[in-house]
């Protein structure tokens, strides 16, 4: 690996502005400068004074004075339609804004009214409150603002709940057209809590008519987890994903449990708000954040595009405290003057920590934890979606190779796997192919030769010599093969220029029996394979084909088999020793797991128009701002209320002064249901025998297929399936990409991403719902494609079921063929109820949402 300059092995530095909920004084050079020199990075500023908002509130309080009761109108409608005297609002003048453009405005991050209520039932509120954020948005993008928060949905009016989103929805739309340069972030709750949505004075909500509410339903107290992200899920619909439509997410005091937090990774949360009262205080009396909030914060700094952090009401900015209280006479002229009570409190304070949030937010960046290797070599590459290698019909760069050689842990585990293998070999006394007892190893498909250096290497070390063979299609890589032959294998390398698929083996001339060298002679062992294959009928001196006793080969992708390793290795798989030949790897297996990955599905949309095959293409990319759909129950130990009951509360946050550099706890997401779909062994012995005949490959035992079930305890939408692959290399060594079994595999392998099988249309899965996948390795003996497809289900309890519930089921429904707790992989069996759709757990499936079936055949993988 080549070192990496220290500064990038930091983490970096957390991007922190100020927010004042009450700011009377203007945003103006000089703030932004105080705040900079606080070590703040920006202010935000209300785009609106006061004197609009009582403006506002008195020409609609006397509209609503000069208008009679709502009347339907000749068809009965008022709920319905805005048939009512609109009122219109004057155009802001100056005492409506304190903001002026000037060099400030790009450290300043605007904040729109929140005193209105676009999601109001009443059409009249609803209107003008529109009218008020239009007449924001405007004035700020002419400010030349490049950051604007609009505060979120009220979701709650009494007994209504929800009904105005969509008119909010389409209001943001319409502010992100009226503003065609501004960032708008939605400030969002993390969960739904109608006893959180008060309302404070001024607000336009109370001013909803009577006719209006629904004053007879039942007013929901319930806190919903996943309510607010419903909302955000309309609105960013609604917007089509717009890339300029963000997230504020406030972050609570009490954390909600870690299902909703990792809902939040995966959507573009761009800023943080954390409010003073989100503090609690350590020993020392200093404001600190919770574990849980640290480890949340964390998490959300090795994003991508890490997210700002706004403290909120976290006291003024230094030097900006009196701004609004500054008497007219310039009383600090007079320097004799013995200082007031109030003026030596103040100077006392100064001695203290002036902003001692800031100073620990500050704290945490520091000791957020260096990037482990992964994250240095992803940065950059997370959520970047990549075309697949199709090494097979594309000779890769010298670059592509370049870059897997970087793996720590790939050419390592290889060089185990050889060693292993070898010694195997020596102490089972088996036969070698090889007249002088040598094993005869062959990489095949050995690019610039890593593989060949660690056989040889492993060869060295186990002390079990090696005849090798080198076979690569590649021509270019082959010069460098040649190169490496000459300077640092000293020659002992055979190599092959060829497709290993038209390869014949190590030709080598027939020796006379009495001749050969007994293999006992280096490595002690029977001899009888080699006798077999040099036959009765060989002549002495004549030229021949033998095997090869370990075939190496890494022609694996994303999702193990779709660089057609099963195809390429079939090829030569006549060429390996019949009794006792080797293939590393001996198996590999494609494995999945339903995803939410809404920034993946915008980039694709966006893609369509310039390619119609975009959605249909399997992707290569870092996994990164996604949600699981479907995930293990958690343990006690990683229970998301045992996570938050153990942090809430807990004061050993470290403090701005008594701070340490220990680092912050680290976020334990809950892990996924990831189900094998198929595998593919070598030997093969199911191989079909080619005909000569044909200019086209018998492949049908190549095709798979397979149908997963996933349960999915919480609602949330399925943009596509994340695949990754395992391969037993040799014994107990083994490579793994899937996010279940990597750890303890091959921790820090770094060689693969995940592949990606997005979904046209995304699919909506309810909570207690289950996902099926249905997916097929297709062949037609030319090319080889996946196509894949999607059903979603919502599993109801039988009410009239008579059997008993386990505890796990009562919460997860699950079908038992694809328990989580089951060791099978998942897969759905005829005994399930599948076939009658009520299962024999108590739960009758509705489907829900099905996709089409997608694919790949556009981009498919040529053989
Ligand atoms: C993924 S790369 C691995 C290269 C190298 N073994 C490594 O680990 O760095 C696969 C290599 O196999 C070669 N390859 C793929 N299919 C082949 C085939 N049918 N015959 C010969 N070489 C092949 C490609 O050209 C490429 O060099």
């Amino acid at each position: 690996m080549e070192t990496v300059p220290e500064s990038e092995e930091m983490a970096q530095p957390f991007c922190i502005g100020q927010h004042e909920t009450n700011r009377l004084a203007p945003v103006t050079l000089r703030s932004v400068q105080c705040a900079h020199a606080s070590n703040y990075d920006m202010l935000t500023a209300s785009i609106t004074t006061s004197q609009f908002h009582s403006r506002v509130l008195s020409l609609l309080s006397s509209h609503l004075s000069s208008l009679g009761p709502p009347a339907r109108d000749a068809v009965g409608t008022y709920h319905t339609s805005r048939n009512t005297k609109i009122l219109t609002l004057p155009p802001l003048s100056a005492v409506d804004t304190s903001l002026t453009p000037d060099e400030s405005t790009s450290q300043v991050v605007g904040i729109t009214s929140s005193w209105i209520d676009i999601c109001s039932p009443d059409p009249l509120i609803a209107d003008v409150s529109r009218q008020v954020l239009m007449l924001e948005v405007a004035y700020a993008a002419f400010c030349g603002i490049n950051y604007l928060v609009i505060p979120g949905p009220r979701l709650h009016h009494g007994a209504i709940h929800s009904e105005g989103l969509m008119y909010y929805s389409r209001a943001v739309q319409e502010a992100l057209s009226l503003a065609p340069y501004i960032q708008i972030h939605i400030w969002m709750k993390m969960v739904d809590n109608p006893e959180a949505e008060v309302i404070a004075m001024g607000e336009l909500a109370p001013f909803a008519r009577e006719e209006f509410l629904a004053p007879d339903g039942d007013i929901s107290t319930k806190i919903d987890l996943f309510g607010t992200w419903d909302a955000w899920e309309i609105i960013r619909t609604t917007c089509k994903y717009h890339s300029r439509l963000l997230i504020a997410l406030a972050l609570p005091k009490q954390l909600p449990p870690i299902q909703v937090q990792t809902r939040w990774f995966s959507e573009p949360v761009h800023l943080l708000t954390i409010e003073g009262a989100s503090f609690i205080k350590n020993q020392k009396g200093y404001p600190v954040l919770s574990r849980a909030h640290q480890a949340l914060i964390s998490r959300f700094m090795r994003l991508r595009t890490p997210p700002w952090i706004l403290l909120c009401d976290v006291g003024p900015v230094p030097g900006l405290e009196d701004d609004d209280e500054l008497p007219t006479g310039d009383s600090s002229t007079d320097k004799s003057n013995f200082p007031t009570i109030t003026q030596a409190m103040s100077q006392g304070k100064k001695n203290q920590d002036p902003t001692p949030h800031l100073s620990y937010i500050r704290n945490l960046q520091q000791r957020q934890p260096p990037r482990t290797p992964i994250e240095r070599f992803g940065t950059g590459y997370q959520d970047y979606l990549q075309a697949p290698l199709q090494p097979l019909t594309v000779n890769l760069e010298s670059i592509t190779y370049e870059v897997f050689e970087k793996d720590p842990i790939k050419y390592a585990w290889y060089e185990r796997a050889v060693a292993k293998a070898l010694n195997d070999w020596m102490e089972q006394k088996k036969p070698t192919s090889s007249p002088d007892g040598k094993v005869v190893v062959a990489v095949v498909g050995a690019g610039r030769g890593p593989l060949v250096t660690r056989a040889l290497r492993a060869s060295a070390e186990t002390g079990v010599k090696i005849e090798m063979w080198v076979v690569e299609k590649n021509p270019n890589a082959f010069v460098l093969l040649q190169r490496h032959n000459e300077t640092i294998w000293n020659g002992a390398v055979n190599l092959v220029k060829s497709d290993m698929r038209s390869w014949k083996g190590p030709r080598r001339e027939i020796q006379p029996l009495q001749s050969q060298v007994p293999v006992g002679e280096t490595l002690g062992l029977d001899n009888s394979l080699l006798s077999a294959s040099t036959g009765q009928d060989d002549v002495p001196g004549e030229m021949k084909h033998t095997p090869v006793d370990i075939i190496i080969s890494e022609l694996l992708g994303s999702f193990g088999d779709n660089e057609l390793s099963p195809e390429c290795l079939d090829g030569v798989t006549h060429l390996l020793n019949p009794v006792h030949g080797i293939s590393i790897p001996a198996s590999y297996s494609a494995h999945l797991t339903p995803i939410a990955a809404p920034k993946l599905h915008a980039d694709i949309s966006s893609q369509k128009i310039s390619n119609p095959a975009a959605p249909e293409t399997p992707y290569v990319v870092m996994l990164h701002a996604i949600d699981y759909l479907s995930t293990a129950p958690a343990s006690a130990s990683t229970s998301p209320h045992g996570h938050l009951s153990s942090s809430i509360g807990s004061n050993s946050g470290a403090g701005a002064r008594g701070s340490t550099s220990t680092p912050p706890p680290v976020f334990e997401p809950p892990s996924p249901i990831v189900h094998t779909a198929w595998s593919f062994s070598h030997h093969n012995p199911n191989i079909l025998v080619q005909s000569t005949s044909s200019s086209t490959i018998a492949n049908e035992h190549n095709a798979r297929q397979t149908r997963l079930s996933f349960p999915c305890q919480n609602r949330g939408f399925c943009h596509g399936l994340g695949g990754y692959f395992e391969t037993v290399l040799y014994g107990d060594v083994e490579l793994s990409t899937n996010p279940v079994t990597m750890e303890n595999k091959s921790d820090g392998m770094i060689s693969w991403f995940p592949i990606f099988f997005p979904l046209k249309t995304p699919l909506f899965v309810p909570d207690n719902g289950e996902v099926v996948v249905t997916m097929l390795r297709q062949t037609d003996n030319r090319k080889v494609w996946y196509e894949w497809m999607v059903e979603v289900f919502r599993l109801e309890r039988v009410s009239n079921f008579a059997g008993v519930s386990s505890p796990h089921r009562s919460t997860t429904p699950v079908m038992s063929g694809a328990r989580v707790d089951s060791p099978g992989p998942g897969k759905l069996e005829r005994k399930d109820s599948y076939y009658n759709n009520n299962n024999s757990n108590g739960y009758r499936r509705i489907r829900v949402g099905i996709s089409e079936m997608h694919s790949s055949i556009k981009e498919g993988c040529l053989m």
